[in-house]
């Protein structure tokens, strides 16, 4: 079966705005499906990566008022690929800004890998706006979660892939390759930002499916969204994301939202966000529903994926 299959049919917006959200910072926003439907916020992955016309067939759009928006510096969103004041805990204010500028008094909230980091982040720091969680791919931004697939870990299971990763770095720096990146992503010369951009950018999209996507790769040679997925994501990593190290996973953090209605979709061979992190999630918030698909890697859209990210939105769409 192919991911289509169980997603619902292409989608345009009724609407499309832009909301200034700081000095700096203006995002890019989008609204699908019926005006007087269940308002659902969708938060893209990355970060950086902005948000895709397809992500709008995860829900019923007979049911749901579908609200997309391109986080800091990320799609759309002005200026991009900038990391002036582009911080979670930003991102979380922003969601509050959105929702309140579209007049939504609590909304559903989807997200995958990163967006599930920012759905988690958004849902315990405001869970009286939250009416349902749907998470996918489960990322926290724990060390041992970037040690894995930026380290040492993906790259036992991909092994030619990551000699292309490793390639812009010096040998004498790969021993922390995030900070080696770090420095390159943000070199005053074009060519070598650009370059280290894409190689860090197909290192992420290569890995991302059980069998590897061309088109999905492909994504990668892209200039704007490989500069913005990985000068984003490395500065949220270099940074910890602003976080202790297992914050959301916490007690005091998972006491906030253990009311909340929650399905977690984890691919079993997902590389990029293995399901260690989603075990732990579930045992810290045993109300959510876990579903581990048996043969997906990390992508939204690998069948069995989709399949059960529809069926969680279909039942949250009458909540
Ligand atoms: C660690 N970052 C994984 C992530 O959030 C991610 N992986 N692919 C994506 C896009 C689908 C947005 C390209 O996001």
């Amino acid at each position: 079966t192919r991911a289509d299959s169980s997603m619902y049919p292409p989608l345009e917006p009724y609407t499309t705005g832009t909301l200034q959200v700081s000095d700096v910072h203006t995002l890019y926003y989008e609204i699908s499906g019926n005006p007087e439907g269940t308002p659902v916020v969708f938060l893209h992955g990355g970060p950086g990566g902005g948000c895709d016309a397809k992500d709008r067939s995860f829900f019923n759009p007979a049911k749901y008022k579908i609200i997309l928006f391109d986080q800091r510096g990320a799609g759309k969103s002005t200026p991009s690929a900038s990391l002036e004041e582009n911080t979670t805990w930003d991102l979380v204010k922003d969601i509050e800004k959105v929702r309140e500028h579209l007049k939504i008094e609590k909304w559903h909230v989807f997200g995958g890998s990163w967006g599930s980091t920012l759905s988690l982040a958004y849902a315990q720091s405001h869970p009286d706006r939250v009416k349902s969680l749907v998470l996918r791919g489960i990322f926290t931004l724990r060390k041992s979660e970037l040690r894995f697939f930026y380290q040492d870990g993906a790259s036992h299971l991909f092994p030619e892939a990551w000699e292309d990763y490793v390639a812009p770095i010096p040998e004498s720096e790969r021993h922390d390759m995030v900070l080696a990146y770090h420095a390159q992503l943000n070199s005053a010369d074009d060519e070598t930002r650009l370059r280290a951009a894409k190689a860090w950018t197909r290192w992420e999209m290569f890995t991302s499916k059980l069998h590897v996507d061309p088109a999905h790769v492909a994504e990668a040679e892209k200039d704007d969204f490989a500069n913005s997925f990985a000068r984003i994501e490395n500065h949220y990593f270099v940074n910890d994301g602003w976080m202790r190290d297992g914050q959301l996973l916490e007690r005091q953090s998972i006491d906030k939202i253990r009311h909340i209605p929650c399905v977690i979709v984890q691919g079993r061979y997902d590389v990029v966000c293995p399901a260690t992190t989603a075990h732990a999630l579930k045992k810290a918030f045993p109300e959510a529903t876990l579903h581990i698909v048996p043969d997906a890697g990390h992508s939204s859209r690998e069948p069995g994926t989709a399949k059960l990210l529809v069926e969680a939105t279909d039942r949250f769409s009458s909540l």
